[in-house]
């Protein structure tokens, strides 16, 4: 493609130098430069990506896209914003994707890893070649990749839709944080789907007040649904939980038609009649196209709400509800996401990525209804990340515990002392007992001295990192699983 191509994009873009040059690859990152490539000098949190331009062409970039003219030989497309500009650019030069396939998109504080996997094994075992993106990892085509987070660059990811749409994939589920949404790396990516699974607390370091985080949210549902594409004759739909305060604000805020799921509310696919043992979760539901009983593997009532939003998405799709129940039923859980490890003990080790007072809130409920003794819960909260929720899930670990054990999560650059002591102060607000906790900053002897403690009928609770096989401390990532590390712990007790 020529940089006049990319250029007449953007109406208020000035191009200055070469038009004619050709663009091999687009790069927001002048250490992955390639020659020919052009380079979006991106204006960072931490740094400003044009003092990388330099570096950029001393790679080969054959053009760069800046906010300000640059003193450098290279034919360079000015624009106001360059966020903005790489959305457009990327949709464009990929071809927009998102066209070429059906594109589910699941937003909300917690359940959005646990929903898509949902929707994929339903899709998939209804023969749709499917695509994954999200938390854990980036799945399509018999392939896995990692995910360096939640919801890529609108750069990254307009090239993996690309890639899903060339090799095939029919329909893509995605979570779609809402930094993402903030900053318009969904921008330009066309969703026949939009499902909102919840909003509680998290993030206010960054959208500092729950009004902005649920407008962030709210950027979801007030895109879609405005035009229907006439080259892609789709229908949209918003799938909200009726449960849910928010749910009335985006519903408020679409152009497309609303579908709700939920438990407590009047809504078009309802669970009833849930009951919750340690081994699943069965409950009944009633939806616009047929009532069926389900049994899931999962445990605790929120993965019923995860089950709804993908039961509504799915029958969106035209799956049969005998079919989603099958898919549904077969599912053994989702990875780091209340997973047991099991080395043989006669107490019960949970790992789980609650990291939101909500999700925290919610796993223990699930944990108490199941316990046949005393709940002990190893939990910290991520460094640089909102500060507020640290008090609030000491709180709630207190109020659902026998034993806390307070630990670190990722500390990233903060201190972790001082981490633990913002928990502390939630956790000792309401008068706990002195010995019912204990401040333990090294996560292994935290996860170890829980374990000792276990007897049978008890349950371990290990929260915050799921899924993670990394601890970052400092600037420096260490191995660490939970999972391994439990397990590890189990083998070697003194009995
Ligand atoms: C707050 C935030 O979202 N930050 C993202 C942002 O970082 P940044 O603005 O600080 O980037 P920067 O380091 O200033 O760099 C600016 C530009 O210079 C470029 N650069 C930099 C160095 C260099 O040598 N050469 C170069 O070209 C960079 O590639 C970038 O284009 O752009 C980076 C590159 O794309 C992201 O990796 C980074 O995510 C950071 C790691 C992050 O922690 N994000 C979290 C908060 C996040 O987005 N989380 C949500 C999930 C939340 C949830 O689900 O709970 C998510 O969707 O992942
Ligand atoms: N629907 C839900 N409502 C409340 N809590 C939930 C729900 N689903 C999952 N959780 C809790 O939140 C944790 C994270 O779940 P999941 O990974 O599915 O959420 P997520 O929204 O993808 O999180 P992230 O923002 O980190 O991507 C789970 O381990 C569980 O404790
Ligand atoms: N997507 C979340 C994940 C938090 C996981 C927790 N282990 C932490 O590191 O804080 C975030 O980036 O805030
Ligand atoms: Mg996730």
């Amino acid at each position: 493609m020529k940089i006049k191509e990319l250029s007449s994009c953007l109406a208020a873009s000035r191009l200055y130098g070469e038009g004619e040059t050709e663009i091999s690859d687009i790069q927001a990152d002048s250490r992955k430069v390639k020659p020919g490539d052009l380079f979006i000098c991106l204006p960072g949190f931490t740094v400003d990506g044009h003092e990388f331009a330099p570096q950029a062409a001393a790679n080969g970039a054959s053009a760069l896209v800046c906010e300000r003219k640059l003193d450098i030989d290279l034919p360079q497309l000015i624009v106001d914003d360059c966020r903005f500009a790489m959305s457009v650019l990327s949709n464009a030069f990929f071809g927009s994707p998102s066209n070429r396939m059906k594109m589910i998109g699941v937003t909300g504080t917690n359940g959005k890893t646990t929903t898509t996997y949902l929707i994929e094994r339903i899709l998939t075992d209804h023969g749709v070649k499917t695509g994954l993106i999200g938390t854990i990892q980036l799945r399509y085509d018999g392939q896995t990749y990692t995910a360096s987070g939640t919801t890529q660059e609108s750069l990254e990811l307009q090239r993996t839709l690309n890639d899903m749409a060339l090799k095939g994939v029919e329909c893509c589920v995605m979570e779609v944080s809402s930094h993402a949404l903030h900053q318009g790396r969904v921008k330009g990516t066309d969703y026949r789907t939009a499902i909102f699974t919840n909003l509680t607390q998290d993030h206010l370091d960054y959208h500092h007040t729950m009004e902005e985080y649920r407008a962030a949210k709210g950027l979801f549902f007030s895109r879609l649904g405005n035009v229907i594409s006439p080259w892609k004759e789709e229908r949209k739909y918003a799938v909200l939980n009726a449960d849910d305060e928010a749910a009335a604000y985006f519903a408020a805020q679409t152009a497309a038609e609303v579908i709700t799921y939920g438990i407590d509310s009047k809504a078009n696919v309802r669970a009833s009649q849930i009951s919750i043992t340690s081994k699943g979760t069965f409950f009944h539901v009633d939806t616009f196209k047929g009532e069926t009983d389900i049994s899931l593997r999962m445990v605790g009532k929120f993965n019923v709400y995860n089950a709804l939003a993908a039961i509504t998405a799915a029958l969106l799709e035209d799956v049969p509800l005998e079919e989603i129940k099958t898919s549904l039923e077969s599912v053994a859980g989702v990875d780091g996401r209340v997973e047991s490890v099991d080395a043989g003990q006669d107490y019960a080790v949970i790992v789980d990525y609650a990291h939101t007072p909500d999700g925290l809130e919610n796993v223990l409920r699930a944990v108490c209804e199941f316990a046949g003794g005393k709940v002990l819960t190893v939990f910290g909260c991520g460094g640089d990340r909102d500060k507020t929720k640290r008090p609030l899930m000491g709180k709630i670990a207190a109020k659902y515990s026998d034993h806390v054990f307070v630990t670190s999560d990722n500390p990233r650059t903060e201190d972790p002392l001082l981490i633990l002591q913002d928990i502390e102060a939630g956790l000792t607000e309401d008068g706990v007992e002195q010995d019912s906790y204990e401040m333990i900053p090294d996560r292994r002897e935290a996860i170890t001295k829980a374990i000792e403690m276990a007897s049978p009928g008890d349950v371990v609770l290990i929260a915050g990192k799921g899924h993670e096989t990394y601890q970052l401390i400092g600037g420096v990532v260490h191995d660490f699983d939970d999972r391994l590390v439990a397990k590890d712990v189990i083998r070697g007790r003194s009995y």
